[in-house]
């Protein structure tokens, strides 16, 4: 990449995490006068941001910099944007760039905040934007890593990773989104960096039924350390690496998600665990827990790949109401006994 700075940024998605993102990129590009874009469904939304600094339905009394615009017109949002970057429901990613496709900067590089597989191609995001867009794999890029939106607003120091298959553009996005509080390294393995972000929502769905039921940390270390064993399984059998999943966009993003009430897919876990049907939970929740939808996709890839991944299994179980949450633990525990290597037979 020969540009120097990122000059105009649109992020598409003015949830939690588009908000925050967008807030860390005006804060990291304040000095340079980078313009930062957020491109809000809602006029009210997008109102509220320009005029108040705040995004109170997401972000609570969080105050968003003055160098963060935002807009219900995406054409006004993209026009001219260097850095794109999508930040939607999984599940709703490939409609929208259907109708955003002509307005996307030619020269753009694309960045993913998502952490889903979409159902019914088991498709990652970094594939779908390639599609749809059909755009070049060295300009998309995805961002993954322990990153509670919340604990970013408030500008606790958190570390990510940014994975392109070109290392310069993962390096450009990188100097674009450093901030006091924000650092984020780089890699080129987009396979691994994203099946760490989808997988770990599925086990931390595992994991918030075991604190619902009141279980302790053995059994949650337990279950994180084996979800992170089946999630290396799976992305390397996708071509990603085994260091990729021991790094932050692996381990460290199963932790937070995995120990936070901040997180809605562990929360999610837990409201199952307390008796709430799926209906019942996914009405109470107001954000996307991604965990829920992408369970069957992660499931679907992994049996075509011959990939065993018993969590991820149970949960899809769980989730359809073939099991109940008090058979989960067991079903685990009645397993074959093997031995513990990530690739053991
Ligand atoms: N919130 C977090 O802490 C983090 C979230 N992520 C990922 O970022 C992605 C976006 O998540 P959040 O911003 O947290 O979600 P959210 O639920 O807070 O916000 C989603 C945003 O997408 C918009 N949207 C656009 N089209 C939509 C449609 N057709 N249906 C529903 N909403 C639509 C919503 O209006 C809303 O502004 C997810 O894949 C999530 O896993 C990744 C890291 C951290
Ligand atoms: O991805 C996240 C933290 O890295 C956010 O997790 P939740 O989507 O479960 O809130």
């Amino acid at each position: 990449m020969n540009i120097p700075h990122a000059t105009a940024i649109a992020v598409l998605g003015a949830g939690s995490w588009g908000t925050t993102f967008a807030k860390v990129a005006a804060d990291a590009g304040a000095s340079r006068g980078t313009d930062v874009r957020v491109w809000a469904r809602r006029a009210d939304a997008a109102e509220e941001i320009n005029t108040k600094h705040r995004n109170t339905r997401y972000l609570g009394d969080i105050a968003l910099p003055a160098n963060l615009r935002a807009s219900d017109d995406a054409a006004a949002v993209l026009a001219g944007a260097q850095l794109v970057v999508l930040a939607v429901p999984a599940q709703t990613l490939r409609a929208q760039l259907r109708e955003f496709k002509d307005l996307v900067p030619k020269d753009a590089v694309i960045l993913s905040l998502m952490k889903g597989l979409e159902v019914g191609t088991d498709a990652r995001m970094s594939q779908v934007i390639a599609e749809e867009l059909d755009w070049p794999e060295e300009r998309i890029a995805v961002l993954s890593g322990p990153n509670l939106a919340m604990e970013i607003a408030r500008e606790e120091p958190t570390a990510s990773v940014v994975a392109c298959s070109d290392l310069a553009t993962a390096g450009w996005i990188a100097s674009a989104c450093t901030a006091p509080y924000f650092r984020p390294y780089t890699n080129t393995d987009v396979v691994g960096t994203e099946i760490g972000g989808i997988v770990k929502n599925v086990i931390a769905l595992a994991v918030g039924i075991c604190e619902g039921k009141q279980m302790g940390d053995n059994t949650k270390a337990s279950v994180m350390t084996r979800g992170l064993a089946e999630t290396t399984r799976l992305a390397v059998a996708l071509g990603g690496k085994t260091e990729t999943l021991f790094g932050l966009s692996g381990m460290g993003d199963l932790i937070a998600t995995c120990s936070s009430s901040l997180s809605r897919n562990h929360t999610a876990g837990r409201l199952l665990a307390q008796g709430l049907s799926l209906d019942e939970v996914t009405a109470t929740m107001q954000q996307t827990a991604e965990g829920i939808k992408s369970a069957q996709a992660v499931l679907d890839r992994a049996t075509q790949l011959g990939v065993s991944m018993p969590i991820t299994e149970n949960v899809v179980a769980v989730l359809h109401g073939a099991i109940s949450v008090d058979e989960l633990g067991p079903r685990l525990l009645a397993r074959e006994l093997k031995a513990e290597g990530v690739h053991a037979p």
